[in-house]
């Protein structure tokens, strides 16, 4: 398949049964560079037979799979992770082409995406179901653990490795096998990682890569399937929510990590510097493409205008650029309909009376960048406090009391993340309580972590990824009765 010399390995196709092939009739779609909208690759473009096949691949695995020991899942897991970090720079010059993050940040990702691989080696051989007696003594309750069965696991285009090792890890530890199938925009970084678990050892059948740009086609006829019996999706919330109707029927398993509108409270007791430190972490880690991404900065009346004035100079002194360019802070967009809708929010917030601090606009020329912007005085009714902005601009508003901050930072329909900074202790216990977000970071802007359970409430789903619990999301509970003697 034609396209240009890219790092890492020269798959471009559909990885089934631990074998790479053409997509039926030879179908391919193009894969382009945000930066300048240059072709990258063409890549196969799976079909709904072609998925159906990586099911059936899948399927066949499963048994094999499940009974295989622990160990050998786990050290399975682990060479895949030397393999990763052995090519750390490939791979991250690679994602920061197709996603256009910057090389630096796409090597944090390699890091970050490798650790839960790393993780989920290490928890392999931790799970274990329990025997106990009865209350009235009269039997033995015994449970035993046991994958839940192939999987389908669809990933985002925005972190197009960490967000598939985040689920490939749990599964494969859990003794599941699976189709993953990545996103249309950013399919160059899973392949690579098929072809490292291919070295790494995974039998053929346990994990089949099938990207496609017929995405919803594709999910409906293998959730139709009474075989596939979990779905795990990162992305969007009408997605997830049509992919839970989906599962209604064949009742999957399912694991929804959606969309967020993360608050980010500063209260006047606050360690400003502190806080601006955490909101370019918050803000700009990834351009503002996260899901975690601070939404709505919510600041005290008294420290507003320094926290803003502060967060302004920062956000004006980053580089814009081609995520490859040496010196570049901030790559572009994932493609013009982004900076658009980012665009669009912005003005139509100062419409609705909100001072444009720094930025505001695209820069001229080709690529989907966009200039960091700080916005104040945002209305609260304003459309960008109430939907997701994915990319790199901070809506300030005040507020005066604990109880109005709270209030309105709970004042959405999401539930992903949260940041509060604040030195008092007392406060933190409160608002760890009363916020109504599945993750509360505390004097920091950066929660992610492999060892933690990453998830939301609400309208950001249900499930959670990485820590103790993420592998329970891959593993069915079966319950045996024995009598007393
Ligand atoms: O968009 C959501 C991806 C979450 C990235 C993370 O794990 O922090």
């Amino acid at each position: 398949m034609p396209g240009r010399t890219l790092p890492g390995p020269d798959q471009r196709g559909l990885f089934i049964d631990g074998g790479w092939r053409e997509a039926e009739e030879g179908a391919t779609f193009t894969v382009r560079d945000p930066a300048d909208g240059s072709v990258l690759a063409s890549v196969a473009d799976g079909s709904v037979r072609d998925a159906v096949d990586a099911l059936d691949a899948a399927v066949a695995a499963q048994a094999g799979w499940a009974a295989s020991a622990p160990r050998d899942r786990g050290e399975i897991l682990r060479r895949a992770f030397e393999l990763i970090r052995a090519r750390t720079d490939e791979l991250a010059e690679l994602m920061s082409l197709e996603m256009g993050k910057t090389v630096t940040e796409a090597r944090g990702e390699v890091a970050y995406g490798n650790e839960f691989l790393r993780w989920f080696s290490e928890e392999a051989v931790r799970v274990h179901g329990r025997w106990m007696h009865a209350p009235d003594g009269a039997s033995r309750l015994l449970t035993v653990r046991k994958p839940v069965g192939p999987c389908l696991l669809i990933t985002p285009w925005n972190f197009p490795m960490a967000m598939g090792t985040r689920k490939i890890g749990p599964a494969i530890a859990a003794g599941c096998t699976m189709v993953v199938k990545p996103a249309e925009l950013t399919p160059l970084t899973m392949l690579a990682l098929a072809d490292i678990f291919d070295e790494a050892g995974l039998p053929p059948g346990v994990l089949n890569v099938v990207p496609t740009s017929r995405a919803a086609a594709m999910s409906e006829a293998l959730m139709a399937d009474p075989r596939l019996r979990k779905v795990s999706f990162t992305g969007s919330t009408p997605v997830g929510r049509q992919l839970v109707r989906q599962s209604a029927d064949q009742l999957q398993r399912l694991s929804m990590e959606l969309g967020g509108n993360a608050p980010f409270l500063v209260f006047a007791d606050a360690d400003v510097d502190a806080a601006v430190d955490g909101a370019m972490l918050a803000k700009m880690r990834n351009m503002g493409e996260a899901c975690t991404a601070a939404n709505r900065f919510l600041v005290h009346t008294d420290v507003a205008r320094e926290f803003a004035e502060k967060l302004a100079d920062r956000m004006g002194r980053l580089v814009v650029g081609r995520g490859q360019d040496p010196g570049v802070d901030v790559g572009p967009l994932i493609d013009e309909r982004a900076v658009d809708a980012v665009h669009r929010l912005v003005t139509d917030a100062v419409r609705d009376g909100a001072r444009l601090v720094v930025g505001g606009s695209a820069p001229e020329g080709p690529g989907c960048f966009y200039h960091p912007t700080v916005l104040l005085d945002v209305a609260q009714d304003s459309e960008i406090n109430r939907q997701e902005i994915f990319g790199p601009v901070a809506p300030v508003s005040v507020f005066t009391t604990e109880e109005e901050a709270v209030r309105r930072a709970n004042t959405t329909e999401y539930g992903l993340a949260a940041y509060v900074f604040t030195r008092d202790l007392a406060r933190t216990v409160r608002l760890a309580e009363l916020l109504e977000y599945g993750m509360v970071g505390v004097n920091t802007g950066l929660i992610s972590n492999p060892a933690a359970p990453f998830g939301g409430l609400k309208a950001s789903g249900f499930g959670r990824e990485g820590g103790f619990e993420g592998i329970e999301e891959y593993l069915e509970t079966t319950y045996v009765a024995l009598p007393a003697t």
